[in-house]
């Protein structure tokens, strides 16, 4: 705590592109941001000692830096503070709790008991939130032979993908990931109930900020006669009453950064009954709901406190 009460915040990783959207979303928390001599920044005294300082440490880093900073406080014992990981590295642990607020009714106490809290990637945030209530409901199965097809802004690739494209000029458009081995692929499976890992064909275009997430269901391969109307009437009934994730009405057209800067989702069925055929999307901000957004939301439930609404 801080001599005036307020909890206490450390970002180990706050210069990067994570850790700056959350410094600057922490305005709008009552907390004390503390924040270590940039030039000692990877420092592992200087990062132990704020650690052991803080009530909270946010780790915006590699996942190979983060899994370090995690031994580090599992070495401090009682005095280790409680964690909040952007990276990979935990997602899937069962001894992290999964920071998907929404996912479950019972996931936000599960946060703000948590020691230990994973925040969602931004691809996973868009494929889960479509698909975790629909194998819940039992209207896609568990073993559907899942493809997802997905476009981030460049900054999903960090520091290193904003100078390429802002410096050299990155390509329009291109698929990666062909090897298809991506490393969300294991906390897609997980948290969207799937009994096999789908298809991820990730891309990225040469735009800042924004993502869509989309996922292709031949109808048919539903179990009876499900229509377009019983997966948005599944969504939208999951998501009543969430201020960050609608469920949208279906458009002919889609565009990849309209709720760029924003840490909204929206999420939409598109299709045609007669044609038997749906595409789910999912838009997002990739360092709004994506990553700043959600650690927000995340550390307001870890301390107690009133999640900001979203902007
Ligand atoms: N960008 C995105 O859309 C999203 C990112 N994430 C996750 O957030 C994490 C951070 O990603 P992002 O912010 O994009 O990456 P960036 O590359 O923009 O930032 C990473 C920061 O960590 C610093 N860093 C690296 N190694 C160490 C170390 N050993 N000790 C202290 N600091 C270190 C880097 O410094 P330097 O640059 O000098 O090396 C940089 O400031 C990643 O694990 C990523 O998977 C999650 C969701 C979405
Ligand atoms: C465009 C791009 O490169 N995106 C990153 C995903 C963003 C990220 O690394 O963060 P999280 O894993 O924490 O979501 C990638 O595909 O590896």
């Amino acid at each position: 705590m801080s001599s005036d009460g307020q909890a206490t915040v450390f970002i180990d990783g706050e210069a990067g592109t994570t850790g700056l959207g959350i410094r600057d979303r922490l305005r709008h928390l009552p907390v004390t941001l503390r924040s270590i001599d940039p030039a000692l920044r990877k420092d592992p005294q200087a990062r132990r000692e704020m650690m052991m300082a803080v009530d909270v440490v946010i780790l915006c880093l590699p996942d190979a830096a983060a899994r370090e900073a995690v031994d580090m406080a599992d070495a401090m014992g009682t005095d280790a503070p409680r964690i909040l990981d952007a990276s990979t590295a935990f997602r899937t642990d069962p001894a992290w709790v999964y920071g998907f607020p929404e996912m479950d009714a019972s996931q936000p106490d599960a946060i703000r008991k948590a020691a230990r809290v994973s925040n969602p990637g931004c691809y996973p945030t868009g494929l889960i939130a479509l698909l975790r209530p629909l194998v819940s409901a039992g209207l896609v199965p568990a073993d559907y032979p899942v493809c997802i097809n997905a476009v981030s802004g460049y900054s999903g690739g960090g520091r290193s993908m904003i100078e390429a494209h802002e410096r050299e000029g990155g390509p329009a458009f291109e698929l990666y990931g062909l090897g298809l081995g991506h490393k969300h692929i294991p906390e897609m499976t997980l948290y969207a109930g799937l009994a096999q890992a789908p298809i991820f064909v990730p891309s990225v275009g040469h735009f800042p900020q924004g993502m869509i997430v989309s996922v292709p269901l031949h109808l048919d391969r539903l179990p009876g006669r499900v229509g377009i109307a019983d997966l948005h009437a599944a969504l939208a009934a999951h998501y009543a009453g969430s201020d960050r994730i609608a469920v949208a009405d279906p458009c002919a057209k889609l565009v990849a950064d309209a709720l760029a800067g924003t840490d909204r989702m929206e999420l939409r069925v598109h299709g045609s009954d007669d044609a038997r055929q749906a595409v789910l999307t999912a838009r997002l901000d990739n360092l709004g709901k994506g990553a700043s957004g959600a650690a927000l939301q995340n550390l307001a439930l870890m301390l107690g406190l009133e999640p900001p609404p979203s902007v």
